[in-house]
């Protein structure tokens, strides 16, 4: 069966704005490939290509060489397979939260009624429901990414992108926000523990069945500079080298039972010995990007 998103030989160079003759090779030769259903983690040291990746197999980076096939078809122009959800936040502050999430519906040709309808039963499953008519200033920075989430999902992409997309929130929020995506990403539409507050409220069911949408796992590449958060949530591991010219240089099966709990499965004595074996691969390269990093600031 086809790859859901398959990255081949992917080089990309960019060419200076104000100098067109100086180039920097972000990324080379890199091949990687997320099965359908599958949850796949990119890390790598700051600065090293990860974001450009994303971009390439969002389609909204063209790479200067190699190729990117969704479902085993190459990809031309933005791949509209796919969602994605940034690091930034995406939401459009004059519209409230359900109409932030109803917009991709209608711009898909949803009526309206069916599209809030929808909305609402996303909302509703990411654990917003009565905060439809809220403004994104409004909300906390949990919820905004709830509503980013369900703008995400509502649109039913076999494909998620996602690109640090917690990394603002505190800790204790991430968490949360990792369960339940993988919740989400799983399939899972009971309620799984109490909830004491809107913020910190528990998947609810019923969004995706009463959208007539489909409940198949989706095909998730994860960005992240979080060896543990990669290493939690995902089914494989792929470790980038440190910039110019990154690429893969290893890639880790996480054999961890699921459904996981991001915070209890870092106690499993699997993920100490998975974690020891690939910060073993990533420190090097962690050290080069931020001698790096320096190197550029100075
Ligand atoms: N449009 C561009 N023009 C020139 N250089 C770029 C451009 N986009 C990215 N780069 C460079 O390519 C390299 C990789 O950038 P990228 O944002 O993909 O890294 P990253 O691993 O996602 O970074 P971070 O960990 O900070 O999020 C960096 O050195 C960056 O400065």
């Amino acid at each position: 069966m086809a790859h859901a998103l398959e990255l081949a030989d992917i080089t990309v160079t960019f060419r200076s704005k104000d100098d067109p003759g100086q180039r920097y090779t972000a990324v080379a030769d890199t091949t990687l490939h997320v099965g359908a259903g599958e949850f796949v983690s990119v890390v790598g040291p700051t600065g090293c290509g990860k974001s450009t990746l994303l971009n390439i197999g969002a389609g909204l980076l063209q790479a200067s060489s190699g190729q990117v096939r969704v479902f085993g078809e190459p990809l031309q122009g933005i791949n509209r397979r796919a969602g994605y959800m940034f690091q930034a936040e995406a939401l459009m502050p004059w519209r409230s939260t359900i109409d932030n999430v109803m917009v991709g519906l209608q711009y898909r040709g949803l009526p309206e009624a069916q599209a809030r309808e929808q909305a609402q039963a996303w909302l509703a499953r990411v654990g917003l429901a009565g905060f439809e008519d809220r403004y994104p200033h409004q909300l906390s920075g949990g919820m905004r990414k709830r509503t980013s989430l369900a703008q995400v999902l509502a649109l039913d992409p076999d494909i998620i992108l996602m690109d640090e997309p917690f990394s603002a929130l505190d800790v204790q929020t991430r968490q949360l926000m990792e369960n339940e995506v993988l919740a989400l990403w799983a399939g899972e539409t009971e309620q799984r523990r109490a909830a004491p507050s809107a913020e910190w409220a528990p998947l609810v069911g019923g969004g995706r069945e009463a959208t007539g949408g489909s409940n198949r796992r989706k095909a998730v590449l994860f960005i992240t500079h979080d060896l543990d958060e990669a290493i939690a949530m995902s089914d494989r591991v792929v470790v980038l080298s440190a910039g110019p010219a990154t690429h893969p240089i290893g890639e880790f099966a996480i054999d961890l039972p699921r459904p996981r709990d991001v915070a209890e499965v870092r106690n499993d004595p699997r993920f100490v010995a998975l974690h020891a074996q690939i910060w073993g691969v990533l420190r090097d390269e962690v050290l080069k990007g931020y001698a790096q990093q320096l190197k550029k600031a100075a």
